[in-house]
């Protein structure tokens, strides 16, 4: 798919990877919906953007993505605005296991939302032109963390939907491709949550434990997971795939035994 004048909505796209994401689909001559609840850096983000690409190419929705109806809205303002839609990203995500309500929430119904507002945008099954649905993962859909049970949880469950939507779509021909990117550690403002014992809950006193993964792991800068994302958008011939980065391999994929039934 080439990017320029293609339509994104990224959710989660005010900070970390979700604005680095956006800052490299601008970069390409995109046009860009950023879908947040964080008021105050989604309109920071949007003005260095309306600095750097110019002020008709980005929107900034106020939203908080377990808000079904709001969600609903900020697909339709996205549609209303810039006339068309091609590219979701759903990647607003939080690690809180006190809170895991919300983790559930917002790491993955939110995820199958987003999804379906995509298909209802994009599909050809709903007379539309066709797109690319990337939605976030983990690595911790591979190497769970016995810190962060729930969000690991969440993170199996996004990268399962992704797959077996993405089959849907191919057997239907929705016409949409759709795919799972699973990063390792990124240096972003999530980061900070293994130092809050209100998000960590009981796991909290195994912060330092989280901490020394990262140290052996490493840390990605946001930059590789916003090329990853990319490569994705460009290559017409991927759906359902799964691809990680980390430091080791950087940007690869995980292969599957072929279904047997
Ligand atoms: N930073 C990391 O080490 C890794 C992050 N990820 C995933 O990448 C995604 C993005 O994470 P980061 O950029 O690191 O986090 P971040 O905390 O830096 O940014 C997340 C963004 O999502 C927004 N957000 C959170 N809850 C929301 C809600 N209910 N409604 C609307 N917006 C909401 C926040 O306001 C924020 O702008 C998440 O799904 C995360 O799980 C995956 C692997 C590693
Ligand atoms: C603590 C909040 C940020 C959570 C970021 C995230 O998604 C974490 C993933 C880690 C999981 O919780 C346990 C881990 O060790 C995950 C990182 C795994 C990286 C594996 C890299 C392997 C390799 O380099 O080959």
């Amino acid at each position: 798919m080439a990017l320029a004048g293609k339509v994104a909505l990224v959710t989660g796209g005010a900070q970390g990877i979700g604005r680095a994401v956006a800052g490299a689909l601008l970069q390409n001559a995109a046009k860009v919906s950023l879908v947040d609840f964080n008021q105050e850096a989604g309109e920071q983000c949007i003005t260095c953007f309306n600095q750097e690409f110019g002020s008709d190419n980005s929107l900034f929705i106020q939203c908080d993505v377990t808000d079904r109806e709001k969600l609903q809205d900020a697909f339709k303002r996205t549609v209303e605005h810039f006339g068309k839609l091609d590219i979701v990203i759903n990647n607003a995500g939080i690690n809180n296991e006190n809170n895991w309500v919300k983790t559930i929430e917002v790491n993955l119904t939110s995820v199958v939302k987003g999804t379906y507002l995509g298909l209802e945008h994009m599909s050809k099954e709903h007379g539309k032109q066709g797109g690319v649905i990337i939605n976030v993962s983990s690595m911790a859909a591979f190497l769970h963390s016995p810190h962060q049970p729930v969000y690991t949880a969440t993170k199996y469950g996004v990268v399962g939907f992704t797959r077996a939507i993405a089959e849907a779509s191919e057997i239907e021909n929705y016409g949409v491709r759709i795919n799972v990117l699973c990063p390792a550690f990124v240096d972003t403002p999530l980061l900070q949550s293994i130092d809050q014992e209100e998000k960590m809950g009981k796991f909290y006193k195994h912060k330092d434990e989280i901490k020394h993964r990262m140290s052996i792991y490493g840390v990605l800068k946001p930059s590789l997971i916003a090329e990853g994302m990319l490569k994705i958008i460009n290559d017409n011939s991927l759906n359902g795939a799964v691809m990680k980065i980390t430091t080791s391999k950087g940007i690869h994929f995980q292969s599957y035994e072929p279904m047997s039934a």
